[in-house]
């Protein structure tokens, strides 16, 4: 076991040294840029209503970013350990999720922007916490969790995949909040007497302090963003943590309530779902990019680390992260279109999304019209995979070929059109 800059365990390497990017990258270099700059800043000031929290040198700051191909670039104090906190809550709502189902968990909590601070009273007119990023929300969804293992064992187990190695509790900050959170034990009462918190309350609480003593360092906060960033599977384990839909739900949430009070802000000026916590940690998982982590213990009023924010903005804008960017145009989908006597000749390559298969059968859709064209021939050995919505969209065209009585064969060597 080796032991992180601020004596924390922390089980084992963060990530296999292979995956580990070269420090002279221009990646590392662009990180060091931007913290060198953001270390400027002095406002802020370190949590304290945790009291183990109060000990944090304010001066620690570190920034990891893990690409969509698992390659990581850390700066700073990288090996550096703190407590999860709020940024365990987007994780355990997966969790969730991926055991109840969306709907389920929906019965208990809200998923609409409170507007208010972590910590607040906020109960929708059904009972329901306004949303799983908040306090009272997060303890509503630990509560939820079962796990044959024993919940907390299970949230335990399934952060650590998504941080690719074992993750321990930092039982000092564990113990110091169990003796202090009674707001949050208030905000268990308030759920349970709204009949949507599940069990004794004690007992969700205490696994919600848990599981925000999980000890993480950047590098593993990037990691798991960016185990959500693609989708479910960790970049650097290849291992599948939760669906491809689980993960959508908690980047949507993470993007409309993930900020607290300044989601909105947020929104406009980094546009990448993200979580902070009070121990000074913000999580961003920019989809299919990057996921980022950094740590800077000073927070600004609503409870975020002002250096986080500050980095997060500037990476945002320098790497065009932001979530509602314009997409790049992707290649056409059409490798070649061809006719030889009556016979219209489509190849089609790459990844066929919606968009890509709407160019396609509106291609196709002008044979109908082409008098010369009295069959087509569809080629799909180049395609790498279709989406369900593109599947849909070729299979209806075909039939409409068909009814108009052109003759259409398809040749799907790799059986793209069955996966
Ligand atoms: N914003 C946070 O990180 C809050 C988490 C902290 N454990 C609490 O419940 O108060």
């Amino acid at each position: 076991m080796d032991h992180a800059a601020n004596g924390q365990p922390t089980d084992g390497p963060a990530v296999d040294e292979a995956q580990e990017a070269d420090e002279g990258s221009p990646v590392s270099r662009a990180l060091e840029g931007i913290r060198e700059e953001v270390a400027a800043l002095s406002d802020g000031r370190v949590a304290d209503y945790i009291p183990e929290l109060a000990h944090a040198d304010p001066d620690t700051f570190g920034i990891a970013a893990v690409s969509a191909h698992g390659r990581s670039y850390c700066v700073g104090d990288a090996e550096h350990a703190f407590t999860l906190q709020s940024i365990s809550k987007p994780f355990v709502y997966a969790v969730a999720v991926e055991e109840l189902g969306l709907d389920a968990v929906h019965g208990h909590v809200g998923a609409e922007p409170s507007g208010e601070p972590f910590n607040a009273i906020s109960l929708d007119e059904r009972g329901r916490p306004e949303n799983p990023m908040i306090n009272a929300g997060a303890i509503v969804t630990t509560s939820l969790v079962r796990g044959t293992e024993g919940r907390f064992e299970h949230i335990r187990s399934v952060l650590s995949d998504f941080a690719g190695r074992r993750l321990s509790v930092d039982e000092d900050v564990y113990r110091s909040e169990a003796e202090t959170g009674h707001r949050n034990r208030a905000l268990g009462y308030l759920s349970l007497a709204g009949g949507v918190l599940v069990g004794p309350v004690e007992e969700a609480v205490q696994d919600y302090f848990r599981q925000c003593a999980l000890s993480v360092t950047v590098r593993d906060l990037a990691v798991m963003a960016a185990t959500l960033s693609v989708g479910g599977v960790n970049p650097v384990t290849g291992r599948r943590v939760v669906s491809q839909r689980t993960a959508r739900h908690a980047l949507s949430v993470m993007a409309s309530c993930g900020m607290y009070d300044r989601a909105g802000e947020w929104g406009l000026r980094v546009g990448i779902p993200a979580k902070s916590g009070v121990s000074g940690g913000i999580l961003a998982a920019a989809p299919g990019a990057f996921g980022l982590g950094v740590f800077s213990p000073p927070l600004d009023e609503a409870g975020n680390s002002v250096r986080g924010v500050a980095a997060l903005e500037r990476l945002s804008d320098d790497y065009d992260l932001h979530m509602l960017r314009t997409p790049a145009e992707p290649p056409s989908p059409m490798h070649s279109v061809t006719r030889a006597g009556g016979t219209l000749d489509v190849r089609l390559r790459g990844e066929i999304d919606f968009l890509a298969a709407e160019q396609v059968v509106s291609r196709l859709a002008e044979a109908i019209d082409d008098a010369r064209v009295t069959s087509v021939s569809v080629a799909l050995e180049r395609v790498s995979g279709l989406s369900d919505a593109a599947r849909s969209l070729l299979a209806a065209e075909l039939t409409e070929l068909a009814d108009a009585g052109v003759d259409a064969t398809v040749s799907d060597p790799r059986g793209v059109r069955r996966a």
